[in-house]
């Protein structure tokens, strides 16, 4: 296989859009907690995004290397199944994508640091150890995405001033890993992983996840009821909650579009996030 090949398969690999997403996060984090993220505070921000744009890629990477022989069932089209990048090549990408999140994560205060080397763990660990069972892989995967919030927060010396963004994160892509997981039962049936639609049921587990984003769609509210966020944030809001909503009641008949429309909304809603800290309240 060509390196020019390789180097295309290596990139789509790392799921760029999401891994920058989640660098987008980190950022926000930052930002919302209080950080000169254009100033004084600009090289700790910008280690800590680079250190989750790594941990993402790498995250990805390696999840498809374990992922490899569900995927040739589930997802024919990614990297590996297809041909794109070997499967050595892939475990090369990943612990080269780890090493970068480490070095930058290093630059860090202490207590991102440990949050970082907590995701590390989690996200190398999560494929073999927490996917296949029922409701904790998706936990992880929800954990992991909400985490990228406080770990800006926390570079930037407050790492809880994000708290709310990471619950509302957090509990969203529960709901969605969900719905995806019901897209994938036919795949992860063959695997013997025992998620959660495989152990009770598609609709039942779509009904959870249903409810949890209606839980994280009142709590949304939050920033504005108590003062955080201003009127900015409440019109962005509503229609990335709506969209999300609308989703997850769709995601019964077509989960396949419902989590693509899900994670527009989350997209939404981290602009919401934005406006909500850069515009004055009133
Ligand atoms: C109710 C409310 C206001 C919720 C807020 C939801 C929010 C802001 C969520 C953030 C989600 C986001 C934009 C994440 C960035 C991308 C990322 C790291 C996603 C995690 O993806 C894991 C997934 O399994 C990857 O699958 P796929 O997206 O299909 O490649
Ligand atoms: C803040 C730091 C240092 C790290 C955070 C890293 C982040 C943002 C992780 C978010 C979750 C994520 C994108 C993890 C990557 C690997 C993963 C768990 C993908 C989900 O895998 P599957 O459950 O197989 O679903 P797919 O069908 O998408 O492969
Ligand atoms: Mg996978």
């Amino acid at each position: 296989m060509s390196m020019r090949r390789q180097a295309r398969g290596a990139i789509e690999l790392t799921r760029p859009l999401n891994a920058i997403a989640a660098g987008v996060l980190t950022g926000t984090g930052a930002y919302v907690a209080g950080g000169a993220i254009l100033g004084a505070d600009r090289v700790v921000v910008l280690a800590a995004v680079v250190a989750t744009v790594c941990a993402t890629g790498a995250g990805n990477a390696v999840n498809d290397y374990f992922d490899r022989e569900i995927d040739r069932v589930n997802r024919p089209d990614r990297p590996i199944p297809r041909g794109a990048i070997t499967a050595r090549g892939a475990l090369l990408v990943s612990l080269g994508l780890f090493a970068g999140a480490v070095v930058t994560a290093l630059l860090l205060p202490p207590a991102a640091i440990a949050l970082a080397v907590f995701n590390l763990v989690l996200l190398v660990a999560y494929t073999e150890l927490f996917k296949g069972l029922p409701g904790v892989g998706n936990v992880v995967v929800g954990f992991l995405t909400g985490s990228t919030f406080l770990f800006g927060g926390a570079a930037v010396g407050s790492p809880l001033e994000a708290g709310a963004l990471f619950v509302l994160a957090a509990i969203a892509t529960v709901t969605r890993e969900i719905i995806k997981d019901v897209e994938d039962v036919a795949g992860d049936r063959e695997e013997g992983l025992t998620t959660l639609p495989i152990a009770i049921g598609e609709r039942r587990s779509l009904w959870i996840g249903l409810a949890l984003l209606v839980v994280a769609i009142v709590a949304s509210a939050g920033p504005f009821l108590w003062g955080t966020f201003g009127r900015a944030y409440l019109v962005l809001i509503v229609p990335a909650d709506a969209v999300m909503l609308v989703a997850a009641v769709q995601s019964f008949s077509d989960p396949a579009s419902a989590q693509r429309r899900v994670k527009a909304g989350m997209f939404l809603a981290v602009i919401a996030f934005i406006a909500g800290r850069a515009v004055p309240l009133g």
